[in-house]
Order: C-alpha cells, then sequence, then structure tokens
C-alpha cells in the first residue's frame, strides 16, 4: 500500500500533468506569447465563447501580448498585415475548420462550410457573376433594391414618427435577399406587414439562441443528437435544450426549401428571370444532371445565402442610423444630409428613389458606411482556418492544422491605424489612408471573401440615401446612453463606450424634413 502511495501514485499523476501540460511549455507552439491558462487547455476560451466574450478577450490579449497570441493549445490569434496576407491572401491554401460545421443546413455542406479550397472554389464558380458589382448596379437587382427602399418609406410613413429599427432593418433585409434569391417563388413581404413573413424572424430575435450556437460548436454531435430526440426521450431532452424550439433560422430554413420545392415544380416557362441567383444553381443542375447538384444541395445553398444576407445587413444599418441620430454625431448626419441632397433629380427613379447606381458614387455616405463597419463590424469575431502542412506566420513555426485565425474587431481597433478607435468619425475616411484601407477587414479577404458584398452595399447606400433625403433621425428614449446590442454567432455585439446596452432593440424617431 504504501508503495502504491509513494511511487504509482506520483508517477501516474506526473504523466497525466506531463501529457496535459508537455504542447504547452515544448513544442513549436510553446514560443507563441500568451497566458498559459490559455495556452494549456482549449477551456479557457471555450469559457469566454460561453459568456459571449471570445471577441473582446483576445483583443484584450492582443493588446497585452502582442500581434501573436495562442489562445488555446492548438489555436493562434493573429493581428497584423503580415499575418492577413498570409492566412486569408489570394491562393494562401487556408481552408475553412469545422468550427463551420454549423452553417450545414439540410445536412449539405454549402460554400460557406467547405472545408477544402477545391470543392469552394467550384462552388463559387456557380453563382459569383450574379453578385458582381456590375451586376448590382443596373438592370433588374437594381431596380429591385430602389423598389424595397420605396416600401420602406412607405412603411416609415405609416407608422408613428418613432419607430423600433431593430425589427423594420431586419423586415427590410429579409424582403431584398429572398426576393434576389427565389423572385416570386419565395419572396418575403415583411415591409408591406406580412405577419407570416414577419413571423419568420421570431427566432432570431430569442437570445438564447447564442448559447445554441455555443453547444453546436463545442459538441456539435451532442447537440444534434438531443434535438433529434422523441417520443419520451424528447420530452426529457426539452429540458436541456440551450434554446428551446423552434431553434435559430428554423423559419427560415422551412421558408427557403418550401422555395426551392416551389421553384422546382414550376414549369419552365415560369423560370424566366434569369437574374434570380437559384436560377443559376438550377441551369447548372439540368446541364450537368446526376453529376451536378441535386434538390437539397441547390436548397441548401440558397438557405446559407439568405441567412448570411439578414443580420449582417440589418445590424450595420441599425447601428448606422443609431450613431448618425445621437446628438454628439449631428454635424456628421448633417454633413450626410447635405450631400443626399444634392442628389440630382436624373438620378432619382420614377418613384423619387435614388438611384442605386448614384447612392454607390456618394462620398460622404461612403464614409459613414464605413465608419459603421469598422466600429460595428456584423461579423467582428474570429475567421478560423487550418493549413494541411506546416507553415510560417510572423516568424511563428505554426504546425499542420493548427487553427489560427484574425478578427475584424481586432484589426479595425489598432490605434496605431485608426486615431481614437472607439470613436465614431465618418470623415476619418475622407482621406484615408493607404494602410486604414488596408485594415478594414469588415468582409474578409481573398477566395473566402463576402460573396454578397456589392448586394449589401447596394441595399445600405440606397436605404441610407433615401431615408437622410426625407428625415432627420435622433434617438428616441432612452437610446441617447443606451447602446442596441446584437448576436453574431454565439457572441453579443454593442458600442464599448455606453454602459447600458439593450439587445435586438433600438427606438429611433424619423422627423420629416422638407427640402
Ligand atoms: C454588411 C453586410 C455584410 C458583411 C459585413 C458580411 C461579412 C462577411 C464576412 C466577414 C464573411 C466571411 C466570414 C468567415 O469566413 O467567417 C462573409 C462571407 C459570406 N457572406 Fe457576407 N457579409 C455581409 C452581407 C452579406 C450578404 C447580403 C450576403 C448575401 C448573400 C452575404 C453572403 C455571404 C456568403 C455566401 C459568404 C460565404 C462566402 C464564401 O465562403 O466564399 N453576405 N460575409
Amino acid at each position: 500500500m504504501s508503495l502504491l502511495l509513494t511511487i504509482v501514485v506520483p508517477f501516474i499523476t506526473s504523466l497525466f500533468l506531463y501529457s496535459l501540460f508537455a504542447g504547452t511549455f515544448s513544442g513549436q507552439l510553446s514560443r507563441v506569447p500568451g497566458p498559459k491558462s490559455f495556452a494549456c487547455t482549449g477551456l479557457s476560451l471555450a469559457y469566454e465563447d460561453y459568456r459571449g466574450t471570445r471577441t473582446r478577450k483576445i483583443h484584450s490579449l492582443h493588446e497585452k501580448f502582442g500581434a501573436a497570441v495562442r489562445v488555446a493549445p492548438n489555436e493562434v490569434a493573429f493581428n497584423s498585415l503580415s499575418a492577413l496576407r498570409t492566412i486569408y491572401g489570394a491562393g494562401s491554401g487556408f481552408e475553412r475548420t469545422n468550427f463551420y460545421r454549423m452553417f450545414n443546413v439540410y445536412g449539405r455542406q454549402n460554400m460557406f462550410s467547405f472545408h477544402s479550397v477545391k470543392a469552394h472554389g467550384e462552388r463559387k464558380k456557380l453563382f459569383a457573376s450574379a453578385y458582381a458589382k456590375s451586376a448590382m448596379m443596373k438592370g433588374t437587382t437594381a431596380s429591385m433594391v430602389e423598389n424595397k427602399v420605396k416600401t420602406f418609406l412607405q412603411l416609415l410613413e405609416r407608422e408613428d414618427s418613432t419607430c423600433e429599427i431593430f425589427s423594420i432593418l431586419h423586415y427590410f433585409s429579409l424582403d431584398t435577399i429572398t426576393e434576389f434569391l427565389y423572385g416570386s417563388f419565395g419572396k418575403t413581404s415583411c415591409l408591406e406587414g406580412d405577419a407570416k413573413d414577419r413571423a419568420l424572424l421570431g427566432d432570431i430575435i430569442d437570445i438564447n439562441r447564442r448559447k445554441l450556437s455555443w453547444f453546436s460548436v463545442h459538441f456539435p454531435n451532442f447537440t444534434e443528437w438531443l434535438y433529434s430526440r422523441t417520443g419520451g426521450m424528447g420530452y426529457i431532452a426539452t429540458y436541456f435544450y440551450p434554446m428551446n424550439k423552434p431553434t435559430t433560422y428554423t423559419g427560415i430554413r422551412q421558408h427557403a426549401l418550401k422555395a426551392c420545392l416551389a421553384y422546382a415544380q414550376a414549369p419552365s416557362k415560369e423560370k424566366t428571370d434569369q437574374s434570380l441567383l437559384i436560377a443559376k444553381m438550377w441551369k447548372h443542375h439540368e446541364s450537368e444532371g446526376f453529376s451536378g447538384l441535386d434538390d437539397i444541395d441547390i436548397a441548401s445553398e440558397c438557405a446559407d445565402h439568405l441567412l448570411a444576407g439578414i443580420d449582417t445587413t440589418s445590424d450595420t444599418l441599425m447601428f448606422l442610423v443609431w450613431s448618425l441620430s445621437r446628438p454628439e454625431h449631428k454635424e456628421y448626419q448633417e454633413k450626410l444630409i447635405r450631400e443626399v441632397r444634392s442628389i440630382p433629380e436624373e438620378s432619382l427613379n420614377s418613384d423619387g428613389i435614388p438611384s442605386t447606381e448614384t447612392s454607390s458614387k456618394l462620398r460622404y455616405l461612403d464614409a459613414v458606411i464605413k465608419e459603421t463597419l469598422r466600429l460595428y463590424a456584423p461579423l467582428p469575431g474570429s475567421e478560423p482556418r487550418s493549413l494541411p502542412t506546416t507553415t510560417t506566420i510572423d516568424g511563428y513555426c505554426i504546425p499542420a492544422r493548427t487553427v489560427v485565425s484574425m478578427s475584424p474587431f481586432s484589426l479595425h481597433r489598432n490605434s496605431d491605424v485608426f486615431k481614437d478607435p472607439l470613436d465614431f468619425n465618418p470623415d476619418r475616411w475622407l482621406d484615408a489612408s493607404a494602410e486604414m484601407k488596408k485594415w478594414f477587414w469588415a468582409f474578409s479577404s481573398g477566395g473566402r471573401m463576402c460573396i454578397g458584398m456589392h448586394l449589401a452595399m447596394a441595399e445600405m447606400t440606397t436605404l441610407v440615401a433615401a431615408v437622410y433625403r426625407k428625415y432627420r433621425t435622433v434617438t428616441s428614449g432612452d437610446f441617447e446612453f443606451v447602446s442596441p446590442a446584437v448576436t453574431a454567432r454565439y457572441e453579443i455585439f454593442y458600442d464599448e463606450k455606453c454602459h447600458t446596452i439593450r439587445e435586438h432593440e433600438c427606438h429611433i424617431a424619423f422627423v420629416n424634413n422638407p427640402q
């Protein structure tokens, strides 16, 4: 017994501790700075994820340890231009990690969730032209966007002067993306007041969606298993659900599937609008037969674009309007109003809405949008990647399959590049240095860059130009001091200078401002 206590137990304990910490103090990643509590176990970062503070925590670690920080035994976060080029530059070979599995839809991978560069590239080729800037500026898509903006203004006219803009901007982005993807086969009419379509957004507003995202990333198989229980087990499982059913995007996913089926079953003579995204994929499906995409692949791809195109655009617009409405930012709003009012008559469409093409060229409006995306990027967190082979980043040897990541949040808060980084100041973009442009990363970069960027910009420029031609905006209630807060994956984001936040809510008064 004493032999057991004096030799065997300490031996096994040492072996256990060695296996646990060996990688922390030796091995190639041990040279990367960072707190030991993060380097020796993934639990520290997982805990930050759970609290919804991952991105802010990693940012504070960059401030303390520098541009490269080991944030988990197998994960390094970077914050430099050289790392940005190595990891996310065109042709870098870095792949998306398992983190993106949570974006599979109907059990199928899609462009967003593909790991391999090859599979991703082949899929992206099918519809890259539909998202090109030239496709957004004129023709069907531009008219559709202008028409949605007109319907948005009609909604403002119907409402009292004070509106809850988190919701109505979600109506705008949902109606726009559904029409872009499915046309009459799946477009929604939230702006017109369709209660059934508005209800599709119900499960997005639920704040428990963050918990569900956390479980889906950290325990994907368990989460899938939990939600697929039925009968008595299903009943017991409900007590352990991170988010009650319907879970995030359930309504949207069902809607997307119905839209695809409606398209598939429609006679050819009704499938005439070739600008629709679904039309591009259907064409491939018909020309390639069994070797091409099947119905579920198409449904999964479209549903993913639908999900990617809702919160991103509407959350950005909400922060933009809220920022301009705050009393201390009045001068920025005035400058914007002056610019949008100088749009000549011939650049308005027949409904009096500034054309998408003209709106996209307004210099001050562009500065306002860039500043909003800098400070309130709707996807501010880590974009994890890994490489199948060993490589070197910023002088550190990074073994094959190490997870590396960067975030717009940290890049956009570099005080050497952006003076007073926490201040909302669109003027900083009027004479932006080359350095500022390089550090701006709201839409990511390289092969996996946001494909919807030009659509998002078309929506945002046209809507903001039209709204501020007609209205002045001011914060309503306590939103002068309270920051609206939004959800991105499992985190919550808001203006860091405000001490109070309110989730998924923002009240703004629209005051008629005759010319
Ligand atoms: C302000 C608006 C938007 C911002 C800031 C934004 C930002 C981003 C970012 C940062 C990524 C890369 C994410 C990652 O790798 O983890 C991304 C990818 C993507 N975005 Fe956007 N997005 C916006 C709007 C849209 C819209 C309107 C669509 C409409 C379809 C869209 C569709 C996509 C898709 C499909 C991808 C995956 C691209 C790929 O894997 O090649 N986004 N977006």
